[in-house]
């Protein structure tokens, strides 16, 4: 099991102490800490532990140690995942800065001016290595492709023999819908996810290196300030963390929130619509993930007082319908002002 020693902070960088039982004490260097962001540790829990549980019932992140969730993908590295994984095409992000701020392309005709962050290309994986290989720092790459039948039979064995025990038993225990993909995720060190929400359930499962996680409840929402929901960066925080402009973001300082280091073995849940900003850290090699993403539990019975997630998804529809019957973005701010100006204050 994994003890943590104290952390100690140090020019802006984190050293957390870490040690398990399997591995040789190892300083897993954080990250620069970001200014205006306020975080206590992620819990970190064995899978049988029924704290676990609660936290996940509860709706909690939670890192779980020991579920062996993709125990039979634990040997996956690159030179195993270019021998086996086929010579089917996969999905490589490319960034110029080391940020992926996801956006939707069906989204981006709403936008005349948007200029895309990223751009992606379909690769071998045999490609894909090489160019990991050949690091470099003018062009981060990152490979995010959900696994599919067009992998090698090696794979799909592994794939076969993950623990689906465990994450359908979490499944049905909290009444997720059913499991919507495995996202393959391997990314080059320093690569960045800058913080957005999810509509979906998630156990994220590491299978090599190391991740930071920041993770904020969903009513953190008025620090966070998510592009409207017809930009391509729905989801996303308009924040930029390593440079905010608290003019145009007032709220952002208040922002509180967990943070944690998912390694190798380790499952972290992350509840639907919890933000969540997550960067693969320097100094051990590139990352391998994948992702366990389930539908949302059906809202049987509305019970009040509405929790935040709840009150994200009501936001949400509205927005949806203003921009729907406006039929014209450019109308919905001042549609919006007029609703709620020295109405409501
Ligand atoms: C495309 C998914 C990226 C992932 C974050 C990361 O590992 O970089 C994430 O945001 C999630 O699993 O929800
Ligand atoms: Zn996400």
């Amino acid at each position: 099991c994994y003890q943590w020693k104290a952390k100690k902070q140090c020019n802006h960088r984190v050293l957390v102490g870490y040690m398990s039982s399997e591995r040789p004490l190892k300083f897993v260097t954080g990250t620069k800490k970001y200014k205006h962001v306020t975080t206590t540790a992620i819990p970190r829990l064995e899978y049988r532990d029924p704290k676990a549980e609660e936290l996940i019932q509860a709706g909690q992140p939670v890192i779980i140690t020991g579920s062996d969730l993709v125990g039979s993908a634990y040997h996956w590295d690159l030179d195993y995942l270019c021998a086996n994984l086929g010579n089917g095409l996969y999905t490589v992000y490319s960034s110029r800065n080391g940020k992926f701020k996801y956006y939707d392309e069906k989204k981006v005709s709403n936008v005349p001016s948007f200029q895309p962050p990223t751009s992606h290309t379909d690769m071998t994986f045999q490609d894909f290595a090489s160019k990991l290989k050949r690091k470099d720092n003018s062009n981060w790459i990152y490979l995010q492709q959900p696994l599919n039948d067009t992998v090698g039979p090696r794979i799909e064995m592994d794939f076969k023999g993950f623990n689906w025990d465990f994450a359908y038993r979490q499944m049905k225990r909290n009444r997720w819908g059913p499991l919507t993909s495995n996202l393959l995720l391997v990314g080059m060190e320093g690569v960045i996810t800058p913080a957005h929400y999810d509509e979906q359930e998630n156990l994220f499962a590491q299978i090599q290196g190391y991740k930071k996680f920041l993770l904020f409840h969903p009513d953190q929402f008025e620090c966070l300030y998510p592009y409207p929901i017809f930009h391509p960066h729905d989801r996303q925080s308009q924040v930029d963390f390593d440079d905010p402009d608290l003019k145009k973001f007032p709220q952002f300082p208040k922002l509180k929130g967990y943070e944690g280091i998912v390694g190798p073995k380790d499952v972290l849940y992350i509840p639907m619509y919890w933000w969540h900003q997550v960067e693969s850290l320097e100094g051990h090699g590139e990352t391998i993930s994948c992702t366990f993403w389930f539908k949302a539990a059906p809202t049987e019975k509305v019970v009040y007082p509405l929790n935040a997630g709840q009150k994200v998804a009501i936001m949400r529809n509205i927005e949806k319908m203003i921009a729907d019957t406006l039929k014209d973005n450019k109308n919905m701010p001042h549609f919006m002002k007029t609703m709620v100006q020295g109405r409501y204050s």
